[in-house]
C-alpha cells in the first residue's frame, strides 16, 4: 500500500496550492487502481497515462519544493544584539572569503558578502543563501557601496597570477579604487577594516626570514606589479586613512594557503600537484621552499587579528609544515620564509591543522570537483608551473 505523507505546510500559500493540486492528482491516480485477488495493490494496465504522468510531475515538484522549504543551514550560534556584528566581506565568494563567511556565520554574525564573481563562485556560499543573517550582493568594489556595517573584511582582488595578469589595469583598479571605496565606507559608518594583503608585498625578498618590518623587493614595472604594487598601495591607503581620518585598520599579510574551494586551475603549486596526481599526469617539480597553511587556520587568524588591537601589518602563515621541491636544474632557490613571531606573540595565533590533514581534505575536495566537472564534460588541466624564472604563486 502506498503511503502518502502530507506534510503540514502552515501558512505558506504556495505550498498549500501544490498540496491541493497533488491531492487531486493522487485521487485520480488512486481511482485507477484495482485490488487483486490476493489483496495486493497493483496498477491496472489501463491506467490513464496522462493522469499518472501528471501525478508524477506533481510529486516531483513537491519534492523540489519540499527540499527548498526545508533547507537546513549549518548550525549557527545565537549571539545577543550586543555581541552580534554586521560584517561585510568583499570577495566573500572566493576561496578564502567563503571560508571566512562560514566561520563568521557560524559564530552568529550578520553577513553581507559582496563579490563581482570574477574568480569567486556562488556555489562557495550557496549553503547560506536564504539564511536570515546572510546577504549576497553582486557588486564590483570599484563602484562605491553604501551599507551600514561594523566590520569590513576587504578581500576582493584576483589573487593568482593568471587571474591578476588577465587584466592588470582592472587588478590595479580593484586594489586601489576598490580599497579607497571600502576605506571611505569604513570612515563613513565608523567600521573597522581588515585588508587581506599578501606576502607578495615582500616581492623577491633579499632578507630571510621576512618579518613585518621588511620593506620588500618588488619590481614596480614587472608583470606581477599590478598585484604586488596594488596591494602595497592598498596598505599605504589603509595607514593614510588611519592617520588622517582615524579609521581603524588591520592588515594581514597572507602567505600560501590551500584547502577546499581553492581554484583547481590557476597554477598554484598545491592545486597543480593534486590535479596532476589525480589525473595520472607527471608531476611538475621545481626548486622552492614553501610554507603552507590550511584555510581554517588562516580564517581563525584573520578573525583574531580583526578583533585585536594590532593595527600594524601581521604575517599570517604556517611555520611548521614545510615542503621542499627539488628541480633537476639547481637554479637559485627562490625563497620566501615567513617570520610569524609577531602573530604568535601578539595574537596568540598559530596554525594547528597538520599539513597531512589539510592535504587530505583538499584532495577529497578536488576529487569531488573532478567528478562534478567530468559529469559536465569539462576536465581542467593544470597550468604549466611557472618555475624557472618566475616566483611561486603566493596569495
Ligand atoms: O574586482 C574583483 C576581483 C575579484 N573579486 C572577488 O575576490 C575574490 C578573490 O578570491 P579568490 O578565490 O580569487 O582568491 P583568494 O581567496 O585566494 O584571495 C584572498 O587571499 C589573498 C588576497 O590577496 C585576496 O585579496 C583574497 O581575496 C573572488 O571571489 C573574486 O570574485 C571581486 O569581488 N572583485
Amino acid at each position: 500500500m502506498m503511503d502518502i505523507v502530507l506534510i503540514s505546510c502552515g501558512k505558506n500559500l504556495l505550498m498549500s496550492q501544490y498540496f491541493l493540486s497533488l491531492s487531486v492528482c493522487l485521487i485520480i491516480f488512486l481511482r485507477n487502481r484495482s485490488i487483486q485477488e490476493n489483496g495486493d495493490v497493483k496498477i491496472e494496465q489501463k491506467i490513464d497515462e496522462v493522469s499518472f504522468g501528471k501525478s508524477l510531475r506533481f510529486v516531483f515538484t513537491l519534492m523540489v519544493l519540499k527540499s527548498h522549504f526545508s533547507q537546513k543551514y549549518p548550525p549557527v550560534k545565537f549571539l545577543s544584539e550586543k555581541d552580534r556584528k554586521r560584517i561585510l566581506i568583499t570577495g566573500g565568494a572566493g576561496f578564502v572569503g567563503s571560508h571566512l563567511t562560514d566561520k563568521l556565520m557560524m559564530d552568529g554574525h550578520e553577513l553581507t558578502v559582496v563579490d563581482n564573481f570574477f574568480t569567486g563562485r556562488k556555489r562557495n556560499v550557496e549553503h547560506w543563501i536564504g539564511h536570515e543573517n546572510f546577504e549576497l550582493i553582486n557588486h564590483d568594489v570599484v563602484e562605491p557601496l553604501y551599507i551600514e556595517v561594523d566590520q569590513i573584511y576587504h578581500l576582493a582582488s584576483p589573487a593568482s597570477p593568471p587571474n591578476y595578469m588577465y587584466n592588470p589595469i582592472k587588478t590595479l583598479k580593484t586594489n586601489t579604487i576598490g580599497t579607497l571605496n571600502m576605506l571611505g565606507l569604513a570612515k563613513r559608518v565608523g567600521a573597522r577594516l581588515l585588508l587581506a594583503s599578501t606576502s607578495e608585498v615582500y616581492g623577491d625578498p633579499e632578507v630571510h626570514p621576512q618579518n613585518e618590518d621588511y620593506w620588500g623587493h618588488v619590481n614596480p614595472i614587472g608583470p606581477r606589479a599590478c598585484y604586488d604594487e596594488g596591494k602595497r598601495v592598498a596598505e599605504t591607503m589603509c595607514y593614510a586613512y588611519m592617520k588622517q581620518e582615524g579609521v581603524e585598520v588591520r592588515v594581514a599579510r597572507i602567505f600560501n594557503t590551500f584547502g577546499s574551494r581553492m581554484h583547481m586551475n590557476d597554477g598554484r603549486v598545491v592545486s597543480n600537484f593534486i590535479l596532476q596526481a589525480l589525473q595520472g599526469e607527471p608531476l611538475t617539480v621545481s626548486l622552492f621552499f614553501f610554507f603552507f597553511f590550511f584555510c581554517s587556520d588562516l580564517v581563525n587568524g584573520l578573525v583574531l587579528l580583526m578583533n585585536s588591537n594590532i593595527s600594524s601589518p601581521v604575517n599570517l602563515v604556517m611555520s611548521r609544515s614545510q615542503i621542499q621541491f627539488l628541480s633537476e636544474a639547481q637554479d637559485d632557490p627562490q625563497r620566501r620564509r615567513p617570520d610569524i613571531r609577531k602573530a604568535k606573540m601578539m595574537l596568540g595565533w598559530e596554525p594547528v591543522v597538520p599539513l597531512e590533514e589539510g592535504l587530505n581534505k583538499t584532495i577529497q575536495y578536488f576529487s569531488r570537483e573532478l567528478e562534478h566537472q567530468a559529469n559536465n564534460q569539462y576536465i581542467p588541466k593544470p597550468k604549466a608551473a611557472r618555475m624557472k624564472k618566475g616566483r611561486p604563486r603566493h596569495n
